[in-house]
């Protein structure tokens, strides 16, 4: 029998030590879950000219322009950092897919990435590079918060919604066979150790953000294996944080209820496998004005990549039409993540004006801006 422990990367995690330190007062809480002496803080150190260097990962499709548009707001908000731009064009070893070498040492070098969508080919072709990335640096958890924009008007105006998603293993852990002709078998793969690991990043999480309750969604139902060794490993630990309710949620409920009222989600941060926190992330967008406003960051014990929730949009991509938000507010919980807190707020505060002023809007909110004119709109608030 092949162990479980062979499909997954070796785990370095040390939950040990945890501190419960909400990073700073800011107005939106983005971060919550990053900074101080906790998994994930930032290990990383200024250099001898005074700036910190952050890997960039430009990526696909409308990468390049929302990449540019951070890059521009940076500069201007004189953010003390220096861009290392990396290839990550995929690369087949021992057929395996992995990204070169140059990027694995700068994002180890760096211990940050700020990263655009990568493009995965369907039903063929390399495995997708967001997931490599995922697991090469061992990013446990992705941390997908949601919140309403002010001065946007949704069906719901004061959605506040925390997903966090395991990120290693589940539905994508990519083992994939044949079995006969026509047979194919595709392995979800849940492990203690790993569910482990983002159930308490979840409950610390809710406590550093003020969320009084951990949610659980599952299918354990159903897949009463993979799905039930993830929900019993949350009773266990939910037991190490009496101060935080604990209680548990059938997916399909979830969805239900989410688009019919998501409010009553506002005091929760919701944990899952992959798979439903890949899906639910997207429907969250959609209940706030779409995928241009989300913002993303997957956790690691020792590196953080930062990214938005959605992909490549290659059906805008090369048009000048993309919304950069959603990676603006994955680079601020990336600022907030290095303890850059005062950088952090000027240029969310700056984004979250030009917003709620309405005037200068990219063509996923009703506008008819350019991303480089609702870049340059932000900057002039700086
Ligand atoms: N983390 C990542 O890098 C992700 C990568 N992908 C990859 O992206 C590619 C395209 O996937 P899709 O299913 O089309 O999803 P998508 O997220 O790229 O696009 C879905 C819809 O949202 C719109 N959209 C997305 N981002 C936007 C933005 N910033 N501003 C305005 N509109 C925006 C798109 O125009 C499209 O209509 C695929 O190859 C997929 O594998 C998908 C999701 C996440
Ligand atoms: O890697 C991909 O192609 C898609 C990943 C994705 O949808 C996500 O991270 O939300
Ligand atoms: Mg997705």
């Amino acid at each position: 029998m092949i162990s479980a422990r062979a499909f997954v990367a070796p785990s370095r995690q040390c939950l040990r030590g945890l501190r419960t330190v909400p990073t700073f007062s800011q107005a939106r809480g983005y971060a919550a879950a990053a900074g101080g002496n906790r998994v994930g803080a930032f290990k990383g150190q200024k250099g001898s000219d005074g700036n910190y260097t952050v890997t960039l990962i430009e990526g696909d499709g409308i990468g390049p322009e929302i990449s540019q548009s951070i890059k521009d707001i940076f500069s201007a908000a004189k953010v003390p950092i220096k861009w290392e731009p990396v290839d990550v064009t995929p690369i087949l070893k021992d057929g395996r897919t992995t990204i070169p070498d140059k990027a694995i040492q700068s994002v180890q070098k760096n211990y940050v990435a700020l990263k655009g969508p990568l493009a995965t080919p369907v039903g063929k072709g390399h495995v997708s590079l967001n997931l490599t990335l995922r697991r090469t640096f061992n990013l446990f958890a992705n941390l997908r918060p949601c919140r309403s924009i002010a001065g946007y008007k949704t069906p719901y105006d004061n959605v506040d919604t925390v997903l966090i998603r395991e990120n290693t293993e589940g539905e994508y852990s990519g083992i994939e066979h044949v079995v006969v002709d026509g047979v194919v078998q595709s392995i979800k793969l849940i492990t203690r150790e790993a569910s482990e690991r983002v159930l308490r990043f979840a409950f610390q999480h809710a406590q550093s953000s003020g969320k009084k309750k951990v949610r659980v969604v599952h299918k354990a139902t159903i897949m009463k294996m993979s799905d039930g060794l993830f929900l019993n490993t949350a009773r266990d630990v939910a037991k190490e944080f009496p101060d935080i309710e604990f209680d548990a949620e059938l997916l399909d409920n979830t969805c239900l209820k989410m688009v019919t009222d998501p409010t009553p989600y506002n005091d929760k941060v919701l944990v899952m496998p992959n798979l439903y926190g890949d899906i639910l992330s997207d429907m969250c967008a959609g209940l706030i004005g779409g995928l241009g406003l989300t913002p993303s960051g997957n956790i690691g014990d020792e590196c953080s990549i930062f990214e938005a929730v959605h992909g490549s949009a290659p059906d805008i991509a090369g048009k000048g039409l993309a919304n950069p938000t959603a990676l603006l507010l994955s680079s601020i919980m990336m600022l907030q993540h290095m303890g850059l807190n005062e950088h952090a707020a000027r240029i969310q505060k700056a984004a979250f004006d030009t917003l709620a002023e309405g005037k200068t809007l990219t063509g996923d909110l009703g506008g008819t801006a350019k991303t480089h004119e609702y870049a340059g709109a932000i900057i002039k608030r700086l």
